[in-house]
């Protein structure tokens, strides 16, 4: 029978593809597709040689383990061949590799051992007379890299072996890789420094362990699992890989904590399902158990098809690393106007589990991943960790695509979308305007610091924003006691106490104000400053970034802050509202900026006509008729310095009920003591 011409040539393009997959991944540490595709394509090519035995050849890449060793290395020749494992990715494909094996031992059931198949790069060291003489890659399987100057700059390899019945000569090979912690923190640093990351631990381990420079190598945080031996002379091993594993434990060598001994495919199936559970906890990757005949005897008798062992098998479990569509990129904005790009995503199943989206953080992350509309992308999903967009595949990238920007325009309420020198995340400015930060806003404008309008909680603004009565600050004023009164949870009482509230609320003060509008970076003291300095809200309105700079403790950030919030129109807009609504305050006259001190709470003001102009005052004890806060305010507009601790420079203290430590510091010191009543004519 003759192979079907379309048939052979579909192998031969797979043949390319993986041998293509084969180099990036084994010689240069660089895979461009996630293991599981190339797990798919080796399938394909797998089957597509079942059917057709006769295509099969020797260079087929069915029939080899690995990539070659990269010239830069001595070689190292492996006497006894470092294989490569079979898969299974099915209970049902572990059934039929127990079923053989039981055939041919003539067993009922076979006792296994099962340990982690951890993502690493296969290494064998050699042993004499119990030092460390000699490390080398897998390589071929025959032809392996020399890398023993960088295996012994692994901490957790011995350089000399523990104990003395060691064999003269042993051969221990095992897995290579780099911690999970240990991976995540390095990246971290790396990205810190604008420097490369590695895509997954196991890039992470290959290419740190590759390196050239073996000092490279030391500054990795690289770990290694032991998991069998290859030669061994002068000396012999008990039969059991279970007891092996423990002489090699005694001669303080890493093994696994979660090696086991199982019964049969039962036994195989439980543990893999136990490890599963574990898998998003553990301290390394995995991609699998891998299960193996304890008895070197039976092992002898299995023997070897071309490149795996017969007795032994990788159960893979699900890949924590797909491929798929990237549809769309949509823009979230969040509750502080943060505009974060999301990935929509061809659905797909990833560690078992299906992504449809995952976050892509700000421009830079997307900049720097090239990542683009249309691409086939790398998601990877670790352990408890969120989605995360790897790379795209470049190859498939279609041939019109077009790198992506942020809008410049906010998606949700249009406002303008600015991004200050020096931030990585972009914001809708729109901020009094914008329903995505509507609650946050009015929240923050009601706040006691702020607005102060009692009543007016978390809850009830959700509802009123909820039931569409209020779309900002401003919508509050128009608020009716019925429209509050038939809320959920409302009585009538509490309604005729908000709006009483709301109406307290607009005799205010400018900084109060300022402070309400939630202008970023604009807190308490900075909007007392701004209204001070300034004097009017016109002025700050038209200061430019330069004049607003001129505040003390205004620097360049804030100074754009506070340009960028009242240049945008939705702003603007809003402000008249609430001025039309009747919200005012004092007018203060400016200050030139030459007047903070120390200890002080703010900086002067004038009002030339009270006592308390260029004075020190201290507030203590409580007042009955206004709150601290309050009385401070206009303390300060006033023009004098508000201190909280009385000293020989206090012209006066005011004492509320309960006075104590200061009030009587203040009459040792002679101090003048105003009572609230002769403190509230002075404020007239
Ligand atoms: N993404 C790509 O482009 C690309 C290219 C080539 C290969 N690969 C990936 O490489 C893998 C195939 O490579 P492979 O031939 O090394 O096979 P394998 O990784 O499936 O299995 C063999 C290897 O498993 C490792 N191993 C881990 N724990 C072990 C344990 N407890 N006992 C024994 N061995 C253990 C050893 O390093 C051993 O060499 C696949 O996962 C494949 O997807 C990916
Ligand atoms: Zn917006």
């Amino acid at each position: 029978m003759s192979v079907p011409s379309t048939i052979q040539q579909q192998i031969n393009t797979l043949r390319q593809e993986l041998n293509k997959h084969s180099y990036n991944y084994y010689v240069l540490d660089a895979p461009t597709i996630p293991d599981s595709e190339y797990d798919r394509l080796m399938r394909e090519l797998e089957t597509l040689e079942a059917q057709y035995p006769e295509t099969i050849t020797s260079d087929s890449p069915t029939q080899r383990v690995g990539g070659q060793a990269l010239s830069q290395f001595a070689e190292f020749v492996h006497k006894q061949p470092m294989l490569s494992l079979n898969n299974a990715f099915s209970q049902e494909e572990l059934n039929d590799f127990d079923r053989r094996i039981r055939e041919k031992l003539n067993l009922d059931s076979i006792e296994y051992t099962a340990e982690p198949k951890i993502d690493g790069l296969a290494i064998s060291l050699h042993y004499e007379n119990g030092i460390l003489v000699a490390a080398a890659t897998r390589g071929d399987g025959t032809h392996g890299e020399d890398v023993t100057q960088n295996i012994r700059t692994i901490k957790i390899i011995p350089l000399r072996l523990q104990g003395d019945d060691y064999p003269a000569i042993l051969e221990v090979r095992g897995e290579v890789y780099m911690p999970l912690a240990k991976f995540n923190a390095y990246n971290q640093q790396q990205k810190q420094k604008g420097e490369r990351v590695f895509a997954n631990p196991r890039n992470a381990a290959a290419g740190s362990l590759r390196q050239l420079d073996p000092r490279m190598t030391a500054s990795r945080p690289l770990s290694m699992t032991c998991y069998g031996t290859g030669i061994i002379e002068g000396g012999t091993l008990p039969d059991k890989y279970s007891d092996i594993v423990a002489c090699l434990k005694r001669w303080g060598l890493p093994t696994s904590a979660y090696f086991k001994v199982v019964q049969g495919a039962q036994g195989c199936w439980d543990y893999y399902e136990d490890l599963h559970k574990q898998r998003a906890k553990m301290p390394f990757d995995i991609d699998g158990v891998v299960y193996k005949v304890n008895s070197n005897k039976q092992r002898d008798i299995m023997g070897f098809i071309s490149r795996a062992p017969r007795w032994a098998l990788a159960h893979k479990m699900p890949a924590q690393e797909v491929m798929t569509e990237l549809l769309a990129i949509d823009i979230q904005v969040g509750r502080t106007g943060a505009l974060t790009p999301v990935a929509r995503l061809a659905p797909v199943s990833v560690g078992g589990v299906t992504v449809t989206n995952a976050t892509l953080h700000n421009q830079d992350e997307i900049d720097r991943k090239d990542i683009r509309v249309g691409d086939t992308v790398i998601i990877r999903r670790a352990g408890d960790v969120i989605p995360e967009i790897v790379a795209s595949v470049l190859e498939k990238r279609p041939a019109n695509s077009q790198a992506f920007v942020l809008p410049t325009q906010c998606p949700v309420c249009g406002s303008a979308v600015v991004r200050l020198k020096e931030e990585a995340v972009a914001r809708c400015e729109g901020s009094l305007n914008c329903p995505a930060q509507r609650k946050q806003a009015i929240q923050h404008f009601a706040s006691r610091k702020a607005m102060n309008i009692e009543g007016l909680g978390e809850k009830l603004i959700e509802q009123l924003v909820d039931a569409n009565l209020i779309h900002n600050p401003a919508d509050l004023y128009r608020l009716t006691s019925d429209q509050l009164a038939n809320l959920e949870r409302m009585g009538k009482k509490s309604a005729d106490n908000v709006i009483q509230a709301l109406t307290n609320s607009r005799q205010t003060t400018l900084a109060r104000f300022l402070y309400a509008l939630g202008i970023r970076e604009v807190g308490e003291s900075t909007a007392r400053t701004l209204a001070n300095y300034f004097g009017d809200l016109n002025a700050i309105q038209q200061a430019s970034e330069i004049d607003l700079q001129k505040v003390p403790d205004v620097g360049e950030v804030v100074a754009q802050q506070i340009y960028h919030f009242f240049h945008e129109p939705h702003n603007q807009a809003i402000i008249l509202k609430l001025q039309q609504a009747g919200v005012q305050w004092a007018t203060i006259n400016p200050v030139a900026s030459n007047a903070t001190s120390n200890n002080v709470t703010n900086t002067t003001a004038t009002n030339v006509n009270s006592i308390f102009t260029g004075k020190s005052v201290v507030l203590t004890g409580t007042l009955t008729q206004m709150s601290r806060e309050d009385a401070t305010e206009r303390l300060l507009q006033m023009g004098a310095k508000v201190s909280s601790s009385v000293s020989k420079k206090t012209d006066y203290v005011v004492a509320g009920e309960n006075a104590g430590s200061k009030l009587e510091k203040a009459q040792t010191l002679g101090v003048t003591i105003l009572d609230e009543s002769q403190f509230l004519t002075h404020l007239k």
